[in-house]
């Protein structure tokens, strides 16, 4: 085997543990509405949930609410009950990947253009759980994941969005019209780096399953998630921000020796 698929096969399995032991951890007969995110991971983590469901293990009546295309396939295909947010507008429980998680479980999402629907399903979840390879452990966002904060805008104002994004300094500070003063740095970079998304088999943008563009945004290492996030949410034309802070109450880590990590908000239950 080449070192590649060496890699690459040791990048898989780590996704798969981590997905697996999350779902086993936390999805069970008292599971009524489970939220199923989008990505390469949740995928193996939604094969443990069709398992358990068939195994009899998981209530008859179970509710899934995809948060994308790709997840809205993953439960028609398995036969499994899918409905939206204004049928089941609170969520038990919601799984999904990320493409980076800090020290403090703020984390990246939108690598595969869904974090709108994924920050909507989250939001009114009573858990957010994170399931990603170790290649997502970082402490500071912005390090690890260098593909920028993803930003789902309305295709009408994406040259004023990235005109606003490049404007940010690391010392600008979106609440001083509240008088708030004194946050410090945002991010490290002098000057954010932003792109347009491009599509890779259709020519032009990529196009969420909103119908919007996206642009990815570049800050160098992200110092105060939440400022960030406010400041860019700000911006008209801005729909959603691939920033979750404060969001997910744990993340599960697939290591490179095959064990599995857990970081959650209770600090003492730390296996990381
Ligand atoms: O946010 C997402 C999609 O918008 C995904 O959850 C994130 O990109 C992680 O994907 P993967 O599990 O393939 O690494």
């Amino acid at each position: 085997m080449s070192s590649v698929s060496a890699s690459q096969n040791l990048v898989e399995s780590s996704k798969r543990a981590a997905a697996r032991a999350a779902v086993d951890r936390h999805v069970n007969s008292s599971t009524k509405v489970l939220g199923v995110g989008s990505g390469s991971t949740i995928v193996y983590g939604f094969e443990r949930v069709v398992e358990l469901y068939k195994e009899g293990l998981l209530n008859k009546d179970l509710v899934c609410i995809p948060t994308s295309f790709q997840s809205k396939i993953l439960i028609t295909k398995a036969g499994l009950r899918c409905a939206d947010l204004d049928e089941f507008p609170n969520v038990d429980i919601t799984i999904d990947g990320a493409d980076e998680v800090d020290s403090q479980l703020n984390c990246i999402k939108g690598g595969g253009a869904a974090h709108l629907r994924e920050k909507a399903v989250a939001m009114v979840s009573k858990k957010l759980i994170l399931v990603a390879d170790y290649r997502k452990n970082s402490e500071y966002l912005g390090t690890q994941w260098t593909s920028g904060v993803p930003v789902e805008v309305i295709p009408f104002t994406y040259q004023t969005v990235i005109q606003g994004i490049k404007s940010l300094k690391p010392d600008s500070n979106p609440l001083s019209d509240f008088g708030v003063s004194g946050l410090g740095k945002m991010f490290d970079l002098s000057t954010p780096e932003v792109n347009l998304r491009i599509a890779v088999r259709k020519a032009g943008p990529v196009v969420t399953d909103n119908g919007n563009f996206v642009i990815d945004a570049h800050f160098g290492k992200i110092l105060n998630p939440a400022l960030l996030e406010i400041a860019l949410k700000k911006m008209t034309g801005v729909v959603e921000v691939g920033i979750f802070s404060n969001v997910a109450q744990e993340a599960w880590f697939g290591n490179e020796d095959g064990t599995v990590s857990v970081r959650t908000t209770d600090l003492q239950n730390n296996s990381d």
